[in-house]
């Protein structure tokens, strides 16, 4: 099977490599996408014999191999899905750039491996009807691939309730009254999982996992109330489906992203990850103790969920609005506890219309950006990553 990978560069990214090398008799990576590190993209290329290359920022300084075809800037990644020849697309870049990429590929009937969570939750309903096919789109993120593996064959609308769960971060006990002394250093320190530092701060106020109820309540045509998330710092479990008829499924499994990304690029078969040394948490070991939420710690889960709940444009809006007040929060010029309250006054703001277009959609997203830069004092010219 032939594999391109979008992301390729990042935490997610090197989770699906390791797996492709694990493999090399089931995947060839052939297309590799990343944004500025063109040095590790190189690398990468060089290394798998990669036929395409694309960076969408590429420095002045970086020069393609001659036999590797490139392609350039947002529009390369479109440009990317359409032309090449893959049989598999891996999204696990980071931001809303790679949208219409994903609406491509899946037009184009490939089968797509899905990490990336902004752009369902900003896009969702543009994209997903667009599949072609049951499992045509493979969740990646850890919850949702728990959740797609526990509903597979399973009629939803016997469904009562979906739960993802959360590990509570670094702050999960941090005394109320230390929350103003949270440093970047401290909030970047996840207890549980490495991942790229957006992703890190927002498990750290629990707006990923309100980021994540809006993705379920998409990716499985739930509505918001169906979907919760619960406290369970071991993670262990990742996500639980409980049926009409009393009996709940959970899918249990160590923290490691190379699982749910084997999980999607095999399916419907099963890797043997057992037999190359992978840990599975024996019996003796499960904790299955779960909290609720508690909404005093984290505001920005209640916010998060709000944006799901009234769905319409607040979904875009959050994404936007967040990635600046993550940006804002990790070079210093707001607190960590007004992330929360940044993206609540964005949301409470609005009062145009709904999006009525995919167009419209990564629009808000921009009016996120640019009404969360005024709030904390930003100038245009500052760009997230
Ligand atoms: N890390 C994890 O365990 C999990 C992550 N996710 C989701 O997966 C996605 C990636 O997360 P993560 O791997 O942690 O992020 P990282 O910051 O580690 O990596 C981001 C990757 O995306 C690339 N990238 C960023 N912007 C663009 C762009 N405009 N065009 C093309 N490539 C781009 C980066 O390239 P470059 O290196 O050049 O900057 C890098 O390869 C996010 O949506 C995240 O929410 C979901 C579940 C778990
Ligand atoms: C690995 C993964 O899927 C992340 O989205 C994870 O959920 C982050 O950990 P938290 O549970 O702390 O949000
Ligand atoms: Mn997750």
């Amino acid at each position: 099977m032939r594999v391109g990978i979008l992301g390729a560069t990042g935490s997610v990214g090197s989770a699906t490599l390791d797996i492709c090398r694990r493999f090399p008799d089931r995947f060839r990576v052939t297309a590799l996408a990343a944004r500025s590190n063109g040095k590790a993209l190189l690398a990468l290329g060089r290394e798998l014999q990669a036929e395409a290359l694309c960076l969408t920022a590429p420095g002045e300084a970086f020069s393609p191999d001659p036999e590797t075809r490139f392609y350039r800037g947002t529009r390369g990644l479109l440009d990317l899905v359409e032309t090449e020849q893959v049989d598999h697309w891996v999204f696990a870049s980071s931001g809303t750039d790679a949208i219409e990429a994903l609406v491509q590929a899946i037009r184009l009937d490939r089968d797509v491996s899905l990490a990336n969570k902004e752009s369902i939750v900003v896009a969702g309903p543009w994209v997903l009807p667009e599949l072609r096919r049951p499992d045509q789109l493979r969740p990646v993120d850890s919850e949702h691939s728990a959740l797609w593996q526990c509903l597979h064959g399973e009629p939803t609308l016997r469904l009562r309730q979906l739960w993802l769960t959360a590990s509570g971060g670094p702050f999960r006990d941090l005394p109320l009254d230390r929350f103003d002394a949270v440093t970047p250093q401290t909030a970047l320190a996840h207890p549980v999982w490495r991942m790229g530092p957006k992703i890190t701060v927002d498990s750290a106020t629990l707006v990923n996992k309100g980021i994540e109820c809006i993705e379920a309540m998409r990716l499985f045509a739930q509505p918001m109330e169906k979907v919760g998330a619960l406290i369970h710092p071991r993670s262990q479990v990742h996500g639980l489906a409980l049926f009409q008829d009393g009996s709940c499924k959970l899918l249990l499994s160590s923290a490691d992203m190379r699982l749910p990304a084997a999980a999607a690029l095999a399916y419907p078969d099963r890797l043997p990850l057992l037999d190359q040394g992978f840990d599975f948490p024996g019996p003796e070991v499960w904790d299955l103790r779960f909290e609720p939420v508690d909404p005093i710690r984290f505001p920005g889960f209640t916010v998060a969920c709000r944006a799901g709940q009234e769905d319409g444009p607040y979904p875009a809006l959050l994404v936007g609005a967040d990635e600046v007040a993550v940006e804002a929060f990790l070079s210093e010029r707001i607190p960590f506890f007004r992330i929360a309250a940044v993206l609540d006054q964005v949301l409470s703001s609005y009062d145009g219309p709904a999006p009525a277009s995919l167009a419209d959609a990564v629009d808000l997203v921009e009016q996120g950006r640019r009404k969360a830069r005024s709030l904390c004092g930003m100038s245009e010219e500052v760009r997230p990553r």
